[in-house]
């Protein structure tokens, strides 16, 4: 079988393929050259970034065979999530990788233009001993301002506080108590602005982040205000900072970041008030060994149908090992569902019962969505979109969850309605020390049948003989039955027949048996495991 191409868009570290294994087939493209990133995306399972290469709906749209979007880092501005999730792709990111990285790069923008240190350093390899020109000023007693409290944010300011400054933090999102932890006063945007001789930005670039500081705060900041932008190119107004330098209405800025990467012709290079780096915040051999080696992780993790710790597009939470091996039974017994299935489906109730539900089975919702859209939809359903293709068609899904189980460890029921009135269920167990893949209930008939890739469900009056005739036909097609269950309610009531047969049966001979024995019910469910 052909190895998943997992393609690599931009340079990582050697540690990344090393850590990715010999499972894959792994391709590099340079995924800035456009015509080439869509050719090679055609035909790969993963993707590996990093910042420069757009993963937008084109892109998605491209990869047919695409799985997972693997971002080295941590910005995930250059990738199109919602379109990723439609597609049913897993978006994952390496959200600790660089984040000290990050922090120390902004800390060294903040001293280095406090003390001039790019020019002095540039001046002096020129052959001149400039001092005064290049005096600078102390962090010590200064107000530094946070913009982002989080990751980045609390790092750079857990090291600040080790300069003597006094510390302020503009992020909506944090608790003054948390803040208060940390030693950092939370205050508005216009009261940072107006208080603070050095701003630090540790955000995100959303709508709502993009030109967040723009005219209006530039006029409202000290003279003396030095601003450094270590997260995303265009949170910091581009006009209005060049306007705001230019004029000296401010003392300095420092940039790694910027609205078109490389910021080729941008007027911003031509000013002696600003230092800038390449986009470098991530750029140190540990930020990029970690970032390379958690997302190939992700990726195999991925490729092998595995929820991922770091995807960030699918609600699974983190998956406890006593809750892993009911995903892949969860999945079939989905499979089983909707093979019964003849109507639309109008709710669905997941119930997991037993000693799991110590620990968050949300993963096990996902599983059963999975299991039984997946027979439905022409389209990959996966642990990423199952939850959208159920929104979509209107059915109302719920987990239930109960630490009691009367018969079983743990017992795993799909149960739903269809939009004819007609009630559904199915339920399956895993037993012994090999935790063998069995169904235990089928409609409230009690069975016991290790689920194969192969069964036959069939409903139809108990009466003698009836096994024969079925057990007849399938045998002169050459259809060998591998093991049968037969449960009723009473005795000449109804009987639920479920067979495990070794090939699959032509839909002809079932509809043949089931006016033989003139069955209510005959199908035929192929279990389909990805
Ligand atoms: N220059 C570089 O190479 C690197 C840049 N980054 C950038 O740094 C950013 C921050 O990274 P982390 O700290 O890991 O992210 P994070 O998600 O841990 O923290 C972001 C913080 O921003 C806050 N926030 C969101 N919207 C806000 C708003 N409108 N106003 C104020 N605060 C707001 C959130 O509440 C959160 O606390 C990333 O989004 C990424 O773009 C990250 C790594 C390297
Ligand atoms: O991979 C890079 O160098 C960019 C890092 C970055 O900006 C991020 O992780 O958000």
């Amino acid at each position: 079988m052909a190895k998943p191409v997992v393609l690599i868009a931009e340079e990582l570290s050697p540690a990344t393929v090393e850590a990715l294994g010999p499972d894959f087939d792994v391709r590099n493209v340079d995924g800035t050259d456009r015509p080439a990133l869509l050719a090679a995306l055609a035909e790969a399972d993963a993707i590996l970034i990093r910042s420069a290469t757009q993963v937008d709906a084109e892109a998605i749209a491209a990869a047919k065979r695409l799985k997972v979007v693997a971002r080295a880092g941590v910005g995930l501005d250059n990738v199109d999530i919602k379109a990723a999730t439609a597609a049913g792709v897993m978006v994952v990111n390496a959200p600790t990788s660089n984040v000290v990285s990050a922090a120390e790069l902004a800390i060294g923008h903040l001293l280095s233009i406090a003390r001039h240190i790019p020019d002095a350093h540039a001046s002096l390899k020129s052959g001149q001993w400039k001092r005064s020109k290049y005096t600078g000023v102390e962090l010590y007693e200064k107000t530094i301002g946070v913009v982002g409290l989080g990751r980045i944010g609390t790092l750079v300011a857990q090291r600040l506080a080790g300069f003597g400054a006094q510390l302020l933090a503009f992020d909506p999102y944090v608790t003054p108590a948390r803040a208060q932890q940390l030693g950092v006063t939370l205050v508005t945007l216009d009261e940072l602005v107006e208080r603070s001789d050095f701003i630090t930005i540790h955000i995100p670039r959303t709508p709502e982040t993009t030109g967040l500081i723009g005219t209006e705060q530039f006029a409202k900041a000290k003279p003396n205000l030095r601003i450094v932008n270590c997260s995303r190119g265009g949170i910091i107004d581009e006009d209005a900072l060049y306007a705001a330098l230019k004029s000296n209405r401010i003392a300095g800025a420092a940039l790694d970041v910027f609205v078109q990467e490389p910021p080729t012709g941008s007027p911003l290079l031509e000013l002696p008030n600003i230092q800038l780096t390449p986009h470098l915040g991530a750029s140190t051999d540990e930020a990029q060994e970690k970032a390379g080696v958690s997302v190939a992780r992700s990726v195999r993790l991925a490729l092998e149908g595995e929820l991922v710790p770091d995807a960030v597009n699918v609600a699974g939470g983190v998956i406890h090992q006593t809750v892993r091996p009911g995903i892949p039974l969860m999945e079939k017994l989905g499979q089983v569902f909707s093979g019964l299935t003849d109507s639309p489906l109008a709710s669905i109730d997941v119930e997991v019962r037993g000693e799991i539900v110590e620990h968050d089975v949300n993963v096990l919702k996902l599983a059963a969505l999975k299991g039984i859209f997946s027979r439905m939809a022409s389209e990959q359903v996966s642990y990423v979109n199952a939850p959208l293709h159920a929104e979509q068609r209107g059915v109302a899904v719920r987990l239930i969850t109960d630490a009691v189980s009367e018969e079983y460890r743990n017992l795993l029921t799909i149960r739903g309605s269809l939009t004819d009135g007609t009630q559904l269920s199915v339920s399956g167990t895993l037993t012994g020390t090999k935790q063998i893949q069995k169904i235990v209930e089928i409609n409230g008939y009690d069975v016991e049948v290790p689920i194969a890739e192969h069964l036959i469900v069939m409903i139809y009056q108990d009466r003698p003989g009836i096994v024969a005739v079925y057990g007849k036909e399938f045998g002169d097609a050459s259809i060998n039955i591998a093991g049968m269950q037969i449960a009723r309610r009473s005795v000449g009531g109804q009987a639920l027949s479920v067979l495990t047969v070794d090939s699959k049966v032509p839909d002809s001979l079932l509809e043949h048996v089931r006016g033989a024995i003139d069955a209510d019910l005959m199908k035929e469910i192929d279990i389909v495991v990805d």
